[in-house]
């Protein structure tokens, strides 16, 4: 195997490794604070330490190379200097111009040295593509196969990781490169060159250029942290604006007109609050550029009159000033604007590449739209997605399947003085569950329900779906929410229950009509194409209608919150099987003493309090499910 081969190998080795590494860390919770640098910089920084210890070879190659400009640097200033020492202030103008011309007889293996640094510096650089694009490859691939993620927007992040992502960080990378090496020989040559003239040069010039420097690398971990923030921002707010342009028919018919201006209005905060952190950093680095890159030169000028009391020649401080101007400054200069502007970029971008991946929301389908299977709330988050893989179950694996959804001492209030509904609950819906939510009024069962369903974010502790941060995942792929009062919209039967699904077929359709029990609106309509008038149906037959939509999608939860209220006990004894026949896991908010009794596990909530068993045992050991069984019995129906 040649030394190329080994090596790809060796970067297609380490993105394998990243993820599995990754995968692990999804399944088994965060990794311990010591073992995970919490920024960007830091994360970038650990996975590019085994990067460039098995460069070293292409670094001394490339420095190699990179020492021809440390003598062209060197001897510019020097070659000045006794240009006018030697020269033409001592009289000797054929001296002065010998200096001169060696000065400009450097430029030459300066130009070579640019050739041979180009030609070496394909060797860092393109591995480094090599190995992010095997990386998001082979990340992809995880995650076609585990069913870990959703629909096209992944392929899309993929695709952008493979195309777009990789090339900006090549191209920041060679930059970044370029512009370091740079710094490097020619501030090693200026420094040597300013010690040759006068070594208290020095002690002028090295203190402002440490300080400035320092101050810029202090700004590089905010300045990192505010760029990604201000990225977030950015895509979160693009992202609404993309839902919302593809779903105002759903938001004037659902009335949720000012809500959604008022999330736009949120969303606009947020981002210019982060360019305004981002602007109050970039201030803060220009100060560090002025420092480094002007303060020397002023300095020197202050400190003249000494250093020639010192014994500095009239043509040594020309020297020191064709260093500052010509070398040092410009280096200094393309150094911090570029780790400035690429360098911010790269470490953005390798950071996605190293961490969990944002995962982009599923485009709104554009027919048919239009329902507030979200509840009350009617966010635009509720509006539909789609997932053909998301319902699936998972590929066959050596580890277990993830629960569908999980609460992890979840608390949520609705406000900070107020009382907690949820108080550090844990509960764990797997594929197949059927959980019953039972309580009085007001015990939290429609809270617990929005919060599952990632409508209302948790004040404590936190929401998992298929295994990982529901926060990380399009809600509207993962569960449908059905609430007490559906909105069916007007058009045909066929668009509002192919709603969730677009593309569902017609033999699909008739086996949701047939389950459900929706045959008698269908006749009643004039069958499926037959124009709908939402007015002219029966709460009931409303509901029946979101039910047939719950049942034909494939989100691996349901969450049914008083949603067959207005059936009666046979018809919804009907709709609940229908529904129990899918894949994934569905808990209902009980209306009545039926639906707990048909599901296997049940939830007591009273008040924060809450008991979970069987119907069986909660007959035993709670006396408020004894209490509300009774009550439910007394009054059927
Ligand atoms: N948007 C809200 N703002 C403030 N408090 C709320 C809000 N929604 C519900 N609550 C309060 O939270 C508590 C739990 O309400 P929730 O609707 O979850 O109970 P529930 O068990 O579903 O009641 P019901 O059976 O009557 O629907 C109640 O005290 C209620 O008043």
């Amino acid at each position: 195997m040649t030394a190329e081969a080994d090596r790809d190998v060796g970067v297609a080795a380490e993105a394998d490794r990243h993820v599995r590494g990754t995968a692990e860390a999804d399944r088994e919770g965060p990794v311990p604070a010591e073992r995970e640098p919490r920024t960007a910089l830091g994360r970038v920084t650990r996975e590019a330490r085994p990067f460039l210890r098995a460069r070293t070879g292409a670094i001394v190659r490339l420095g190699g190379w990179s020492l021809l400009e440390f003598a062209q640097t060197f001897v510019g200033g020097f070659a000045v200097a006794r240009a006018l020492d030697d020269g033409f202030l001592a009289g000797s103008t054929p001296t002065g111009l010998a200096w001169l011309a060696l000065a400009a007889s450097a430029a030459l293996p300066a130009a070579l040295a640019t050739r041979g640094v180009f030609a070496r510096l394909a060797d860092l650089v393109e591995p480094l593509r090599d190995g992010l694009v095997r990386r998001a490859s082979a990340r992809a691939l995880h995650t076609a196969l585990t069913g870990t993620r959703t629909g096209g927007g992944a392929s899309t992040g993929s695709v952008s990781q493979v195309t777009h992502q990789s090339e900006i960080a090549r191209d920041g990378w060679a930059g970044l490169v370029l512009a370091l090496r740079s710094f490097v020989f020619t501030a090693a040559g200026a420094l040597a060159g300013l010690a040759a003239l006068s070594p208290l040069l020095l002690l002028v010039v090295v203190p402002p250029l440490v300080l400035g420097i320092g101050l810029f690398l202090a700004t590089l971990p905010p300045m990192a942290a505010r760029q990604r923030d201000y990225l977030g921002a950015d895509e979160d707010f693009a992202a609404h604006a993309g839902r919302t342009a593809a779903a105002l028919r759903d938001i004037a018919a659902a009335g949720a007109a000012d809500r959604t201006v008022a999330e736009a209005e949120a969303h606009a905060r947020r981002q210019a609050a982060a360019a305004r952190s981002l602007a109050r950093w970039a201030a803060v680095r220009i100060v560090a550029l002025a420092v480094c890159g002007r303060l020397p030169a002023l300095l020197l000028l202050l400190a003249t009159p000494w250093l020639m009391r010192n014994g500095l020649t009239g043509g040594a401080l020309v020297g020191a000033f064709t260093y500052l101007g010509h070398s040092l400054g410009p280096a200094l200069h393309a150094l911090l604007t570029l780790v400035g502007t690429a360098g911010g970029r790269l470490v953005v971008v390798l950071d996605r590449f190293t961490g969990p991946v944002r995962l982009p929301v599923p485009p709104v389908p554009a027919a048919a739209a239009g329902a507030r299977e979200d509840g009350p709330a009617g966010t635009l988050d509720g509006l539909p997605g789609r997932s053909p893989k998301a319902g699936r179950p998972q590929a066959p694996g050596r580890r277990p399947a993830p629960a569908t959804a999980e609460l992890r001492s979840v608390s949520f209030a609705y406000g900070p003085a107020a009382r907690p509904v949820l108080d550090r609950l844990d509960l764990t819906l797997r594929p197949g569950d059927r959980l019953a939510v039972v309580g009085p009024s007001g015990s939290g069962k429609s809270t617990l329900a929005a919060v599952l369903a990632g409508v209302e974010t948790p004040t404590g502790g936190e929401v998992r779906w298929l295994g990982r941060p529901a926060r990380e995942l399009a809600p509207t792929a993962v569960r449908t929410l059905l609430p007490q009062t559906p909105y069916v919209f007007s058009g045909t039967l066929r668009e509002n229950l192919r709603y969730l699904r677009p593309e569902a077929r017609d033999r699909e359709l008739a086996a949701t009509v047939a389950a459900i029990g929706l045959d008698p609106v269908v006749e009643r309509l004039g069958g499926l194409d037959a124009p709908l008038d939402p007015r002219r149906l029966s709460p009931g037959e409303r509901q029946l209608v979101a039910l047939g939509r719950a049942h034909l999608t494939t989100a691996p939860l349901l969450i049914l919150d008083e949603a067959t209220s207005e059936l009666d006990p046979a018809a919804e004894a009907r709709a609940e099987r229908a529904l129990a026949g899918r894949a994934g896991a569905v808990l209902i908010i009980a209306h009545r003493i039926g639906s707990a009794d048909r599901a296997a596990r049940v939830l007591v909530m009273d008040g924060t309090r809450t008991v979970e068993g069987t119907p069986a045992e909660l007959l035993d050991r709670s006396a408020l499910f004894r209490d509300l069984a009774g009550r439910w019995s007394r009054t059927p129906g």
